[in-house]
């Protein structure tokens, strides 16, 4: 296990093998006073109390410093998933104690079977994550989450705590393969790690490429030819950074690749006009243009010109509204009228064609027409 002996850790201690592990490892190297334990008892299993005194038992032997943070709150409230819950309240107390004691990093017991397994979840789920099976070393709320002991496996994890009689819990939820990483715990052999690390590195580096191109041309305007001009993953991985860094990360953060494959299918296509829209995202593709925008900051006026505020007038560059009759209207709501509003005898919408005009220009445009004939008044061009 490297790790340096200068800094100070607060370690994880669920009781569990692996993070006995860790601490068991870790007081060999680094003084104890650069240690604190962190022990959270949920008391969400009925043998919650037991972890709790395998770590006391562990720490009062060992004379290291343990800080237990025991939880009271009635379960059958909790709305959210109990996984990620208990997650964030873990950290933040292990962040809480990092900080009254000033201390460097805080220690995580991850062995190589979560790597492993975390791995294989993402590729069975099929979707298009920023980093293959767990990294080394992350952040929570900007201080280092450290996993040491990532490149153990569980089987000698065991056989180390077996071989030096060292006490540990065992977790009743990990036997439950109704949990779909302990499925993949009950399927998977060690004896293939080797191979499967080496996959995993391989899409790993994949990704670092992708991620330096991407970082390149992510600033420049997406247009058709963009997406022709790259394929497969680089062009999912291309469209999620773009939309992420566009601030639609929510909608695009739990789909599957395919949702990426369709769109980038259709905005790859031989159509001269396409629109999706997904929640607040309006995706255009106007001959090779690309448009992505957000619904919520297209502004649309449909409305009798002497109705129009003094803002809108600004909006829509009107001084004077001198000459206009009662029942002229004026928009910018295209769409809407398309086939509807005539100008120089044709449809709005072949008029437009004609021209080619780009869909977000059509939007800026102010139509005005008059109600009963139909007939656009200003000049569009
Ligand atoms: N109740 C706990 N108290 C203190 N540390 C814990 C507790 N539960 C887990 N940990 C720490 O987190 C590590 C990973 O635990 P576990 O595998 O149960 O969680 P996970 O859901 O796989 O991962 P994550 O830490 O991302 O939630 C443990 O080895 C330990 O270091």
């Amino acid at each position: 296990m490297k790790i340096c002996n200068k800094k100070k850790y607060v370690v994880g201690l669920s009781g569990g093998p692996d993070s006995i592990f860790l601490l068991d490892n870790l007081i060999k190297k680094v003084k104890k006073e650069k240690i604190i334990a962190c022990h959270v008892n949920y008391n969400f299993r009925k043998d919650s109390n037991v972890d709790q005194k395998i770590c006391e038992d562990y720490c009062k032997k060992n004379n290291i410093d343990l800080r237990t943070k025991v939880v009271d709150v009635s379960y059958d409230n909790l709305k959210q998933n109990f996984e990620a819950w208990a997650r964030e309240l873990r950290y933040d107390f292990f962040v809480e104690v990092l900080k009254e004691n000033q201390f460097d990093k805080i220690l995580i017991a991850h062995n190589m079977n979560d790597d492993i397994e975390t791995y294989i979840m993402q590729v069975e789920k099929k979707i298009l994550p920023k980093y293959y099976g767990l990294k080394k070393q992350t952040t929570y709320k900007n201080c280092i989450v450290y996993r040491p002991i990532l490149e153990f496996k569980k089987s000698e994890i065991l056989e180390y705590l077996r071989r030096n009689n060292i006490h540990y819990a065992v977790d009743s939820t990990n036997l439950d393969i109704k949990y779909t990483r302990n499925k993949i715990r009950s399927t998977i052999d060690e004896n293939a790690f080797e191979e499967i690390l080496i996959k995993k590195n391989v899409e790993n580096k994949k990704i670092n490429q992708y991620t330096n191109k991407i970082n390149k041309l992510i600033t420049e305007k997406i247009t058709k030819k963009t997406l022709l001009n790259n394929t497969g993953e680089f062009n999912e991985r291309f469209l999620f950074s773009y939309l992420e860094n566009k601030g639609f990360g929510e909608l695009i953060y739990s789909r599957k690749k395919n949702f990426l494959k369709e769109i980038l299918k259709q905005l790859k296509s031989e159509k001269s006009y396409v629109k999706i829209a997904i929640g607040n995202l309006l995706i255009i593709k106007d001959r090779e243009n690309l448009y992505f925008e957000n619904i919520k900051n297209m502004r649309i006026i449909d409305k009798n010109i002497f109705d129009l505020d003094e803002e809108e007038k600004r909006f829509f560059k009107l001084n004077d509204l001198k000459g206009f009759e009662k029942d002229t209207f004026i928009t910018n709501n295209w769409e809407k009228y398309r086939s509807q509003l005539i100008y120089k005898n044709k449809k709005l919408s072949d008029f437009y064609k004609k021209n080619k005009i780009s869909y977000f220009d059509r939007f800026s445009t102010p139509i005005i027409y008059n109600k009963t004939s139909k007939n656009i008044l200003n000049n569009l061009l």
